[in-house]
């Protein structure tokens, strides 16, 4: 992993409808985020924040695609911004934001790999599209746009699709599934590890089994780390919490397996909410988690 790591908010609330994950990326940096970095002895960049297109006033034409039109503005100007960090052959570490961002940050960070693979840290597969989308809300969307699958104003950031092959993807902590997406996860044969597997085998199991799974055909790996993936006791300052969700603990140890097995490429975390949070324990989570993904050691 490079040691030089750049920073990039990506304050965007347009992939969803409720208000206050657009300061995700200032809970955060406040939470410590760049210092923590430091400590572990990485050279530590922040870019600031990306711009974030104003919303459409009339959205009748697009009601199953919500805020389209700034939503891909947006996308394009995070696209640039983290192939601007590849360029200068450092690592993006992105923050959203809703989950939408990932469109963005996927077509920058699949760009220089044949055959990128993506860990989709979640409780959701975001594997919509327009018509299988149950709320029309993007961030329930961003894996199926990086496969090629969705609006063309979207799949078609960066100017190359698809970002991601279905057999390069891993999806960890899914309980909350769509009838589409399931349907698509069958067709293509996606790798899943829903909480049943995380129960059943264990997290080191589970971490064992996909880091292997994606050394063997990837040649570049990015982390997408929806905060919801975590159980909503450890991380509730989230818009789309679900019970049942992966602990604290088993999210640390997810992360330092990641870094033992040094394989990422960039990373993005993603649905932190400060308005729903506690005393911002979930971007103080989000902190935490990151210092273990970059090689945090107690001793
Ligand atoms: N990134 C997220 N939190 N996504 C939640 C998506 C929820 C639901 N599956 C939808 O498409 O609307
Ligand atoms: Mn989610
Ligand atoms: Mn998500």
């Amino acid at each position: 992993m490079s040691k030089q790591i750049s920073i990039i908010g990506a304050p965007m609330d347009l992939g969803q409808s409720r208000r206050g994950v657009d300061m995700g990326p200032s809970a955060i940096r406040y939470a410590g985020l760049v210092s923590r970095l430091e400590a572990i002895g990485y050279e530590v960049e922040d870019c600031g924040d990306i711009e974030i297109s104003r919303p459409e006033k009339e959205n009748h034409d697009h009601s199953s695609l919500k805020n389209l039109k700034a939503v891909t503005e947006t996308n394009e100007r995070l696209y640039q911004a983290v192939a601007e960090v590849i360029n200068k052959k450092r690592f993006p570490l992105v923050l959203g934001g809703d989950h939408s961002i990932a469109i963005g940050t996927l077509a920058g960070a699949a760009k220089p790999y044949q055959n990128l693979g993506v860990i989709w840290y979640d409780a959701h597969g975001d594997l919509n599209t327009a018509e299988t989308s149950p709320s029309g809300n993007i961030h329930g969307m961003p894996l199926a746009v990086s496969l090629g699958l969705g609006h063309p104003s979207l799949t078609s950031i960066g100017g190359y699709q698809p970002k991601v092959k279905p057999e390069n993807i891993v999806i960890i902590g899914a309980r909350s599934l769509d009838k589409g997406e399931r349907d698509l996860i069958r067709k293509e044969n996606i790798r899943v590890y829903t909480m049943h597997e995380i129960d059943r085998l264990g997290m080191t199991a589970v971490m064992e089994e996909a880091i292997h799974y994606l050394k063997d055909r990837t040649d570049g790996v990015h982390l997408s780390l929806d905060l919801d993936g975590l159980d909503p006791s450890d991380a509730p300052g989230v818009g789309t919490p679900v019970l049942g969700g992966i602990s604290y603990r088993e999210s640390h140890l997810a992360m330092e397996m990641l870094s033992e097995a040094d394989i990422l490429t960039s990373a993005e975390f993603v649905e932190v909410n400060p308005i729903l949070d506690e005393k911002n324990k979930t971007a103080e989570a989000a902190v935490a988690l990151a210092g273990s993904l970059f090689g945090e050691k107690l001793l």
